[in-house]
C-alpha cells in the first residue's frame, strides 16, 4: 500500500519525538495520530484501524531493558497478528532491535533518525504486505507442522562428504536398523534424524524427539516409559511415555552420551526387549519403534573410559553416520549462506539478495564452532542489520581471525560497535559531526570510541 493512503500511529513518551515525527509524516501519510501513554495502545489498536504503528522501545519507566517495548509489541500482535510495527530504538540497542524483529516487529529505525531513512523504512513496511512476519505463536505452529510433513525440510548438501552421508541415510531409511548419528553441536544431527524418518515406511507415523541432556535423572523413567496414576505424588493420572507416543514411528534420542550408567542400563533393557513398563505398573507394553540416537560426545572414548556401556553402544550403532563439522566442508558454507540469505530476506522483508565474494571468503576461513546453527544465526542477524543489497564482510559479526573460537553467541558487541563506527565514518567521508549524529553519539563520545578502536 502507498504511504499517502496510510493511517499511522506513533507511540513514544518523548513529546519532542512525537511532534517531530508527526510534523514529518503528516506531509506524506493520510492520517497520523500520536500518543504519549502506551496504556492506551490496546484501545487504539482495537479501534483505530491503523496500517502502521511506530512504537518506542524504551519508555522512560524502563529505559534500559526495552522490556516495556517488547510487552507492548506483544500486546499489539495479540490484538492483531498482522499489525505492522516499526520499533524506534536508540543507537546501541541493535541487539534489542534484532530481538524485536524476531518477536514479530516489521522493522526498526534508530534514533535519532534521518527523515529520508524513516520514510523509506515506513514505505518498505507498507509495501511488504504479503511478507509480513507472522506472530511468534503462529510462526511456531507453522514450523512444527512443516517439520512434521514428510520431506518439508530442505537439506543443503553441496559437499561430497554430506552427499555421502545423505546417500547412506536414505539407503538405510527403509530398513528398521538402529542408527547412531555423530557430530558436533549444530551439524544437523536432528535434521538428519527427521530426514531418515521422512524417508522411511514409518513417515506417516509419529517422530518423537527426546533431548536426554535436558532430562533430569528423576524424570527419565516417567518421561520415557510413562506412569500410572498414583505412582508418585504428582502422578494425577495415567500417562503414556515417549516410547509409547512413538509407536509405529521413530523415536530420536538426542545427547545419548549424557546418560548416567544406571539410566543406560534401563534404556538397554527396553531396547533389547522392545517393551516398556510404565512407572508404578506391573504390566509391560509392546512398543514398535525405530530407534535413532545422536551424540556430540566421543562415544568410543567413553566406552574405553567405562562411562558408556559397550553393549548399549553395540545395540544403538547398527548404522553409524558421521556429520563432519562445517569448517571441513567449505563448499557447504556458501550454499548454506545463500539458502539462509533467501529465507531470511523473505521472512524479514529485506532487500538483501546477494553475498559478496569477500564475505564468502571470510566465512570459509572461519572455524564455525557452532556449525550450521551459528552460520544460520549470523546470516539472520546480517540480513536484519544490513541496509545494502549485497552482504559485505563487515555485515557479519565473527571473530576476525580463522581458527579463533567465536564468542558464546558468535556475536561480539565491541566488534559490532567498531563496525558501525567504521561504516558511519565511511558514509560521511570522515565527517565526525555527521557520523556522530547518525550514531546518536556526541562528537566527544565518538572520538573516545575511535581512539579505543584505533580508528
Ligand atoms: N544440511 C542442512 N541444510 C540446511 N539447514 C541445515 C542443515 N543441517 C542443519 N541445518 C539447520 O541447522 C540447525 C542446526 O541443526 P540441528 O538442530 O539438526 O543440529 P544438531 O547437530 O542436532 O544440534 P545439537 O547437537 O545442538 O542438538 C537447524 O536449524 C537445522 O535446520
Amino acid at each position: 500500500m502507498q504511504l499517502s493512503e496510510a493511517r499511522i500511529l506513533i507511540i513514544d513518551d518523548d513529546v519532542d519525538v512525537l511532534s517531530a515525527a508527526k510534523l514529518l509524516l503528516k506531509r506524506h501519510a493520510k492520517a497520523v495520530d500520536i500518543e504519549k501513554n502506551p496504556q492506551k495502545l490496546p484501545f487504539l489498536v482495537t479501534n483505530g484501524d491503523y496500517h502502521l504503528i511506530l512504537l518506542d522501545m524504551n519508555f522512560t519507566r524502563d529505559v534500559n531493558s526495552g522490556r516495556e517495548g517488547f510487552h507492548w509489541l506483544d500486546r499489539i500482535l495479540d490484538i492483531n497478528a498482522a499489525a505492522k510495527v516499526i520499533m524506534i530504538t536508540a543507537y546501541g540497542d541493535i541487539e534489542m532491535a534484532i530481538r524485536a524483529m524476531k518477536a514479530g516487529a516489521t522493522d526498526f529505525v534508530l534514533k535519532p533518525w534521518e527523515n529520508d531513512k524513516l520514510l523509506a523504512t515506513i514505505a518498505g513496511a507498507l509495501e511488504g504486505g504479503a511478507t509480513k512476519i507472522a506472530a511468534p505463536a503462529e510462526e511456531k505452529a507453522k514450523d512444527e507442522s512443516k517439520k512434521a510433513k514428510a520431506g518439508a525440510e530442505t537439506i543443503v548438501a553441496s559437499s561430497e562428504s554430506i552427499r555421502q552421508v545423505l546417500h547412506t541415510a536414505e539407503r538405510v531409511a527403509s530398513t528398521d536398523a538402529n542408527v547412531l548419528i555423530l557430530g558436533e553441536n549444530g551439524t544437523g544431527k536432528s535434521q538428519l534424524a527427521r530426514h531418515i524418518h521422512q524417508h522411511s515406511k514409518r513417515a506417516d507415523k509419529p517422530f518423537v524427539a527426546v533431548d536426554l541432556g535436558a532430562l533430569s535423572e528423576s524424570l527419565f523413567e516417567s518421561e520415557l516409559f510413562g506412569h500410572v496414576k498414583g505412582a508418585f505424588t504428582d502422578a494425577k493420572e495415567d500417562r503414556a511415555g515417549r516410547f509409547e507416543e512413538a509407536k509405529g514411528g521413530t523415536i530420536f534420542l538426542d545427547e545419548i552420551g549424557n546418560l548416567t550408567l544406571p539410566l543406560q542400563a534401563k534404556l538397554l533393557t527396553v531396547i533389547q526387549e522392545r517393551r516398556v513398563t510404565r512407572v508404578g505398573s506391573n504390566k509391560s507394553i509392546n512398543v514398535d519403534i525405530r530407534l535413532i540416537c545422536a551424540t556430540n560426545s566421543n562415544i568410543e572414548k567413553m566406552v574405553a573410559d567405562k562411562t558408556f556401556r559397550q553393549d548399549l553402544l553395540y545395540r544403538i550403532n547398527t548404522i553409524e553416520l558421521d556429520l563432519p563439522p562445517l569448517r571441513d566442508r567449505p563448499e557447504d558454507i556458501s550454499a548454506l549462506a545463500d539458502y539462509y540469505l533467501k529465507q531470511y530476506s523473505k521472512k524479514y522483508n529485506r532487500p538483501v539478495n546477494d553475498i559478496s565474494t569477500a564475505l564468502i571468503k571470510k566465512m570459509q576461513q572461519y572455524n564455525w564452532p557452532g556449525n550450521i546453527r551459528e552460520l544460520q544465526h549470523a546470516i539472520e542477524r546480517a540480513v536484519i542489520l544490513s541496509q545494502e543489497k549485497t552482504l559485505q564482510p563487515d555485515d557479519l559479526f565473527l571473530k576476525s581471525s580463522a581458527g579463533q573460537p567465536a564468542t558464546a553467541t558468535g556475536f561480539d558487541l565491541e566488534d559490532m560497535e567498531k563496525n558501525l563506527i567504521v561504516k558511519a565514518l565511511k558514509r560521511f567521508n570522515g565527517n565526525i559531526t555527521d557520523a556522530a549524529r547518525e550514531l546518536g553519539l556526541s562528537r566527544a563520545a565518538l572520538y573516545r570510541r575511535m581512539e579505543k578502536y584505533g580508528l
